[in-house]
């Protein structure tokens, strides 16, 4: 199947995977290319607070971020033909798994921790998760998460550089599918 019928679906795409493997980044040109309307989770949810999600786990805790997480994920999935990125933790919560799941298509992004680690100066910042630890605490945590991801739809490899060739591919991969 070609771009045109991937866009003829009406599912929407859903991006999962651990902070900084490029669910943002890529989601924005796998939605440009299917002339999809893009959301990014953790940008809603900062929306709906005000603050960015390092002072919503500051301020309000990780659990008042967990609950808007779960309600502003369930609220898309009732929706179609858009394409979302998920926060690296969502996927924790079998309740967001399930509603993700049954309504919509789950592609995991894969990057091996040996890229990752390349980018984490790129994120640390912005991803209360990740402060305080150290590269070995990090390096646990990521395999750790890689359970949560494991139910999906499919799978695809991020290790390559260029954004446009990864977006390309999961375009092509998804097509596939269907
Ligand atoms: N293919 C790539 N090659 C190199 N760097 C990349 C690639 N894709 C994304 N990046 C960079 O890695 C960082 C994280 O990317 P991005 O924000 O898209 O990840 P994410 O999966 O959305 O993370 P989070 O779950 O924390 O929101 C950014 O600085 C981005 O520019
Ligand atoms: O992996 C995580 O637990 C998180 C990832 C980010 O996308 C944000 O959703 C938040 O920083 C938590
Ligand atoms: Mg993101």
């Amino acid at each position: 199947m070609n771009n045109i019928e991937v866009s003829l679906n009406e599912k929407n795409i859903i991006l999962i995977g651990f902070m900084g493997v490029g669910k943002t980044t890529a989601g924005m040109l796998v939605a440009k290319k299917l002339q999809r309307e893009f959301i990014d989770i953790d940008e809603e949810i900062e929306k709906e607070f005000g603050i960015p999600v390092s002072e919503i786990f500051n301020k309000l805790g990780e659990k008042t971020f967990r609950e808007k997480e779960k309600s502003v994920i369930t609220s898309f999935c009732e929706q179609k033909n858009k394409v979302l990125s998920l926060g690296g933790g969502a996927f924790l919560q079998e309740k967001i798994r399930s509603v993700c799941l049954t309504t919509s298509y789950v592609i995991f992004l894969d990057l091996s921790f040996e890229k990752w680690k390349e980018r984490i100066s790129q994120i640390i910042d912005s991803r209360p998760v990740l402060q305080g630890k150290s590269l070995e605490e990090m390096k646990e945590l990521f395999t750790k998460r890689q359970e949560t991801y494991a139910e999906h739809h499919l799978k695809v490899v991020t290790d390559e550089k260029d954004p446009e060739v990864i977006a390309q591919r999961i375009i092509n991969e998804f097509a596939l599918l269907m």
